[in-house]
């Protein structure tokens, strides 16, 4: 295939300057052609060493670009949706980092604007679902070689959060993945979330209340929880146990290696997503890539993007409420099924 993705990458910032180091050195039928950040320099910092790159500060302009064919969109939660419908109405295949919009009523209208366009061009970056033990447990519970899955326990820890993360980005930023987590393990959407507020950290910058605890029902009766905590500052730590008929599957966990050394022994902690998920985003863009050049998308959809705001939308109420709030859904359109 000659049909080399030209990708223009919105935001350089944690995250895109992460993606744009893989598609620039291990994604192959890709190649970065621009890089748009409203910090001019942060742009031209990323595009450094990339030949044929350019550095801009506007998103439009990077798509008018007629070297420009496909669009990575890697900037703050609330400012996808803009860059979506100009990426739509260009039909360039786009890979959007969660969430695909921060709230339910965004995002459905973003599937509309999908659907009138009759095909799949945006893939959102769930990437759990590339992760090598993530696919493991997703095999073991379509085999059913345990019986049934009954219960999912999820813990999701960060060392700490940037400035500016609010009480309800523990929900939209974080749970968020547990959200898709539990739709793409189940393969069912996901019904109520209850949110408990119990003891809390000192650590935890003001107007947060850290840890939380979450817990999700889904159509046939399957019960997850999740523990976020975003302020543990011993490291980045992401682990789900699973619970079935015949047996216990773990996720996530110490995987080490174990070294001994000096009167103590033990493992490492992952520091950040960048490591505990670098292989999954290495297969999660090349996923996107392949499939791109194929005209379609190669994994979650914009459907699972407005099905996970709905869930975010119920549990920022029920960290209010303490209540177990419903989640309201459209009907799927046909394109999704
Ligand atoms: N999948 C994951 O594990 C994962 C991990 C981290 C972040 N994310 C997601 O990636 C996205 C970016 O997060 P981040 O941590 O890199 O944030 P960040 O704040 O580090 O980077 C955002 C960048 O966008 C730039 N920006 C802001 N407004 C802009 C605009 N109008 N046009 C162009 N650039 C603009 C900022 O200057 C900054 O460089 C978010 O949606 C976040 O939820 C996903
Ligand atoms: O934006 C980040 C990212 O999505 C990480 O994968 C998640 O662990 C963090 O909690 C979140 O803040």
């Amino acid at each position: 295939m000659s049909n080399i993705l030209r990708v223009a990458v919105i935001g350089a910032g944690r995250m895109g300057a992460d993606h744009i180091k893989r598609l620039s050195t291990r994604i192959h039928g890709a190649e970065v052609a621009a890089v748009v950040d409203v910090d001019l320099a942060r742009a031209q910092a990323a595009i450094e060493g990339i030949d044929g790159a350019v550095a801009l500060t506007s998103a439009e302009e990077a798509l008018n670009n007629g070297d420009v064919n496909a669009v990575l969109i890697a900037t703050p939660g609330f400012l996808h949706e803009e860059i979506l419908y100009k990426a739509l109405e260009k039909d360039f295949p786009i890979l959007c980092e969660k969430p695909l919009t921060p709230d339910a009523e965004s995002a459905w209208k973003v599937v509309q604007a999908e659907t009138a366009l009759g095909r799949k061009r945006i893939q959102v970056g769930f990437m759990r679902r590339f992760d090598a033990e993530y696919a493991a447990l997703s095999s073991v519970i379509r085999d059913g070689e345990l019986g049934e899955l009954l219960m999912l326990h999820h813990q999701h820890r960060n060392p700490n959060t940037p400035e500016g993360f609010t009480n309800e980005m523990l929900i939209n930023d974080s749970v968020v993945h547990e959200f898709d987590a539990v739709r793409f393990f189940t393969g069912e959407e996901i019904t109520s979330v209850q949110v408990r507020l119990g003891k809390a950290t000192r650590n935890a910058p003001n107007g947060q209340h850290d840890p939380q605890h979450v817990l999700l029902e889904t159509e046939s009766g399957v019960l997850a929880d999740v523990e976020i905590y975003v302020n543990a500052k011993f490291g980045y730590e992401v682990a789900t146990q699973a619970s079935f008929e015949d047996g216990i599957v773990n996720i996530g966990g110490d995987g080490g290696p174990y070294i001994r050394t000096s009167g103590r022994w033990g493992g490492k902690v992952t520091p950040g997503f960048e490591d505990r998920f670098g292989a999954a985003y290495d297969v999660e863009v090349q996923a996107w890539v392949d499939a791109a050049r194929r005209g379609e998308i190669g994994g979650p959809t914009a459907w699972d993007g407005y099905a996970t705001a709905a869930c975010c939308e119920a549990g920022v109420e029920a960290q209010t409420s303490g209540e177990k709030v419903k989640v309201q859904l459209n009907t799927k359109p046909d394109l999704y099924n």
